[in-house]
């Protein structure tokens, strides 16, 4: 299925019908049985079976699903280190693919010969590697460390390496597997900047990650997988609002089945009992405090006693740069009512005299129908890409607006 109208040239690639099988055997007797006689003594499993999309010049797709669904196989397929069962791939122009960064790095050489044995693999020469090689080394910024072995070196400084020479030329397709999730934030940044100045220029690229802020913020189409198989492809908005109802199904039936397991006081949760371990001296966000919230009794969640939601969120940045704050309110049984950042809003959070930032958010006669609450906080950089913090689900709060009408919100209105 095509995403958009395209012409045939701007095709990068075509996946038509792919296909993984993984042969499972009980032991490796069984295996070695097989082989020395021929018959199938295995059970089959299709990682990926009927796969078929295609991406035209300059579009970035982001592939989601649950664990399991496939996504790795998908994209080691399309990156060439696995091959497919069924089905065929085709590609136009340079293809690289940060997979499993630093997997392939040899433990007893050097940041810098593995930077030459790497640079062969994804063709580059070794004179175009010298010419490439202060740049690929600036990016990493192993300084010395470059010249130690890389089983010295963190899971973190490995990765760096891997990013900084995979990315050294840019490609036609670019293959990332949840590059976003590793390294620090300092470097999940420039990720993001060199990914987005790909985009830019042309490069087509294909993403998967488990974070739908950021297939929503980079990408313009998303492909859901879903037992190996195509769920959805289509206009990211389209595909994520799918996905997130699916998820939410999901964690609906998980919450029932550990409810039956050990039931759970439906009571606040405090905030540093969530809150992500921030790291110390990284950006992160200090406070939430919510205005007019009643204590808490017989294990309910505390009680909105105003008719205004007024929200005050204190972070701490990274260096001069001026983060944006985002918030989320949901219903307690997990359906999403609302969610807003600065940025997205055109408002700059106030830098205090102790060099925290500040956002207070106001929600004016808060149009909910009573009932319980749950709120969310994000710390996000300069370009609201990069996801710095976030207290997730941290609070429960009931509200009870004087009128029992059903439904969730008071839409703005009016009656003629
Ligand atoms: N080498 C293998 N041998 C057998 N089965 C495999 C192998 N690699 C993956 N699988 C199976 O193939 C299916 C798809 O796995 P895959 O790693 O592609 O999923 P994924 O969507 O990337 O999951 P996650 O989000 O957890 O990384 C899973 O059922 C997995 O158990």
């Amino acid at each position: 299925m095509a995403v958009k109208s395209h012409t045939e040239e701007s095709v990068v690639l075509r996946v038509t019908e792919l296909g993984k099988e993984y042969k499972l055997y009980t032991s490796p007797r069984q295996r070695f049985q097989s082989l020395l006689t021929g018959r199938a003594r295995h059970r089959s499993h299709w990682a990926l079976r009927g796969v078929s999309f295609s991406l035209v010049r300059g579009q970035c797709i982001g592939v989601i699903g649950d664990n399991g669904a496939g996504k790795s196989t998908l994209l080691k397929l399309l990156a060439g280190t696995l091959r497919p069962s069924t089905g065929t791939i085709e590609r136009v122009g340079r293809v690289t693919a940060i997979l499993e960064l630093g997997a392939g790095f040899h433990p007893d050489f050097s940041g810098r010969d593995n930077l030459y044995f790497g640079a062969s693999l994804i063709g580059i020469d070794p004179e175009q590697m010298h010419r490439l090689e202060p740049e690929i080394i600036a990016f990493s910024e192993l300084g010395e460390a470059l010249d130690r072995p890389v089983k010295t070196y963190s899971s973190g400084m490995a990765v760096r390496l891997a990013f900084a020479l995979v990315t050294a030329v840019q490609p036609d397709l670019l293959i990332i597997d949840e590059a976003l999730a590793v390294g620090d934030q300092h470097f999940q940044k420039k990720c993001i900047e060199r990914i987005l100045a790909f985009r830019k220029n042309g490069c087509t690229i294909l993403f998967c990650s488990h974070s739908p802020y950021h297939i929503r913020h980079l990408c313009d189409a998303a492909l859901w997988l879903e037992g190996g198989q195509v769920e959805r492809f289509g206009p990211t908005e389209e595909v994520l609002a799918g996905y997130d109802l699916h998820s939410r199904k999901r964690e609906i039936l998980a919450d029932d089945d550990r409810a039956s397991l050990s039931p759970q006081p439906a009571s606040a949760v405090a905030a540093d009992q969530i809150a992500p371990p921030a790291e110390r001296g990284g950006a992160h966000i200090v406070s939430v405090e919510v205005a007019n919230l009643h204590d808490e009794h017989d294990g309910q969640p505390r009680l909105l006693q105003s008719s205004d939601l007024v929200v005050t969120i204190t972070a701490r940045g990274r260096g001069a740069e001026c983060p944006h704050i985002g918030f989320m309110i949901e219903q307690s049984q997990g359906v999403g009512i609302t969610s807003l950042a600065t940025h997205e809003d055109g408002a700059v959070p106030v830098q205090l005299a102790d060099g925290t930032w500040r956002a207070v958010l106001t929600f004016p006669d808060l149009p909910l129908h009573s009932g319980s609450y749950v709120i969310s906080a994000f710390l996000f950089d300069e370009t609201g890409l990069a996801v710095y913090d976030q207290w997730f689900q941290f609070m429960h709060f009931r509200f009870i607006f004087p009128k029992p009408l059903p439904g969730l919100v008071r839409l703005p209105h009016h009656w003629s």
